[in-house]
């Protein structure tokens, strides 16, 4: 039998082009996502060099980081955001490229879009000109961020110059006890191996915690991959994953459909293929997790408290844990459940799914957001929103006091008017909470939907196993 290979590697050899004896690839790229933020230079160096899009059908654009996101109907008033927009908008017309404006029902974060439309799908190399890209890895897709020259490379040619990674597999054993979610299962991930722990790897992510999470946790999970350093996460194919693709807008239909999973049931790890890191986690005993500083490695139990700097040995990191302390305005030893908050988000590409927002539902149905805090929700995309609307969900959110808004990036980052004042503190279901993130001086504690929702009703952390 040939070398026994693991699902990357199995993907990897499937779209190498050409490989010099330096080991540099040309990769052949099955689906380039574009958005507003990282485009632009891109198409302008296209045009300057007089080229076309090598393969428009298998580019699709969508604004998502720059949006308002609220009403959109009279157009979008900030004249910055209007000239992002207009220049995606125009760039897809000149180039050919099918594109999802602000009014389509199908826009929305690229990341909750590409899998929603099947667009992305089992054993495709995918690529944007965003990090967190490594999202569409839960559908076993091998799937990265890229630089905006590279966006202009793969446009023009369809490919990509690539060296292999390594192999890494993180298996997560046993079953998430009750209000435990994928959220917690990544931030427990990143806090031990560290946001340099996946350098220069792709992780697969395996094991019986990981087989039994939904599509969505799974999109959770590979999300953050990148926040632990790593090129790209996966997670191998299954039933689970046919039934989330069959019939999406994109997916393959009837025979093409029968011969794709032939191929996908092919995409899983071989025995005994070997991996350069092999890290193992028990879900059984992962508590609900809050991060606490200004990296998404700062993680602690919501049943814990701040941790002291001090019991650090490194001096460098000591320092750093010590300025992340003072930013975010905490003592050490604070219990996280004493700490109380301003702002709650809900949304992201790591977080903005139906299945995010009925869990959210759930915990705030007939219950208020507290006095203190101003607390929104944003759909991941259009058709997010559609379906929650169509369930009811939006009523139980407008009348807990929720804003609930139009879908995009929103205040994940600070690139458009939803943000965070100075010195303001949020529970948020996205995935970085570095220095300003949020808005110039605000404060971010990363934490999952249900998390954040009891977060808004007490106006401070909660433990969700407690919730009633
Ligand atoms: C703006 C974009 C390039 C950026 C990324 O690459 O991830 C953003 O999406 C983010 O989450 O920080
Ligand atoms: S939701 Fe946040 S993390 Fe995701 S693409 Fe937008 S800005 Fe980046």
């Amino acid at each position: 039998m040939a070398n026994p290979r693991t699902l990357y590697d199995k993907i990897w050899d499937d779209h190498v082009v050409d490989q010099q004896d330096d080991g540099t690839c040309l990769l052949y790229i099955d689906r380039h996502l574009v958005h507003e933020v990282t485009s632009p230079q891109a198409f302008e160096g296209l045009r300057v060099a007089g080229r076309q899009v090598r393969a428009p059908q298998k580019t699709l654009a969508v604004v998502d980081h720059n949006v308002p996101t609220t009403d959109r109907s009279h157009g979008i008033e900030d004249p910055e955001s209007a000239t992002q927009v207009e220049t995606l908008a125009q760039n897809a017309r000149d180039f050919g490229v099918e594109y999802y404006d602000e009014l389509d029902t199908r826009q929305g974060i690229v990341h909750v879009v590409g899998p929603e439309q099947g667009f992305t799908l089992p054993g495709m190399t995918i690529v944007c000109g965003d990090s967190h890209t490594s999202t569409h890895g839960a559908f076993g897709a091998l799937a990265h961020g890229i630089g905006t020259s590279e966006v202009e490379h793969v446009l023009a040619t369809q490919t990509l110059i690539q060296k292999k990674a390594k192999n890494m597999r993180v298996t997560v054993d046993g079953q998430l006890p009750a209000g435990v979610t994928a959220k917690d299962i990544i931030l427990a991930i990143i806090g031990e191996i560290g946001t340099a722990g996946g350098t220069g790897h792709v992780i697969e992510f395996a094991g019986e915690a990981i087989r039994s999470l939904s599509m969505e946790g799974r999109m959770t999970v590979c999300n953050m991959t990148i926040e632990g350093g790593a090129r790209a996460g996966m997670v191998a194919p299954d039933e689970k994953t046919y039934a989330y693709l069959k019939d999406r807008p994109k997916s393959p239909k009837g025979e093409a459909w029968d011969a794709a999973v032939r191929y996908w049931d092919s995409l899983r790890t071989d025995e005994g293929a070997h991996f350069d890191t092999e890290i193992r986690l028990d879900a059984a005993n992962l508590p609900p997790i809050v991060t606490w500083g200004t990296s998404p490695e700062d993680v602690i139990s919501v049943a814990g408290a701040v941790p002291n700097p001090d019991d650090i040995q490194d001096e460098n990191k000591r320092r750093s844990k010590w300025r992340a302390l003072e930013y975010m305005g905490l003592q050490p030893g604070t219990k996280i459940t004493d700490i109380t908050l301003d702002r709650v988000f809900i949304g992201s590409c790591t977080n903005g799914r139906i299945e995010d927002l009925r869990a959210v539902a759930k915990v705030v149905e007939g219950k208020k957001v507290h006095e203190a805090v101003n607390a929104m929700i944003v759909p991941g995309s259009g058709i997010v929103k559609m379906q929650a609307e169509a369930e009811g969900l939006d009523r139980i959110f407008k009348e807990a006091g929720f804003d609930w808004r139009e879908p995009g990036c929103s205040m994940c980052l600070a690139m458009n008017a939803d943000r965070l004042a100075p010195g303001e503190r949020c529970a948020s279901t996205s995935n970085r909470n570095f220095e300003g993130r949020q808005g110039f001086k605000g404060r971010t504690h990363l934490v999952s939907p249900a998390m954040a929702a009891a977060a808004a009703v007490a106006g401070r952390f909660v433990d969700i196993r407690d919730w009633k």
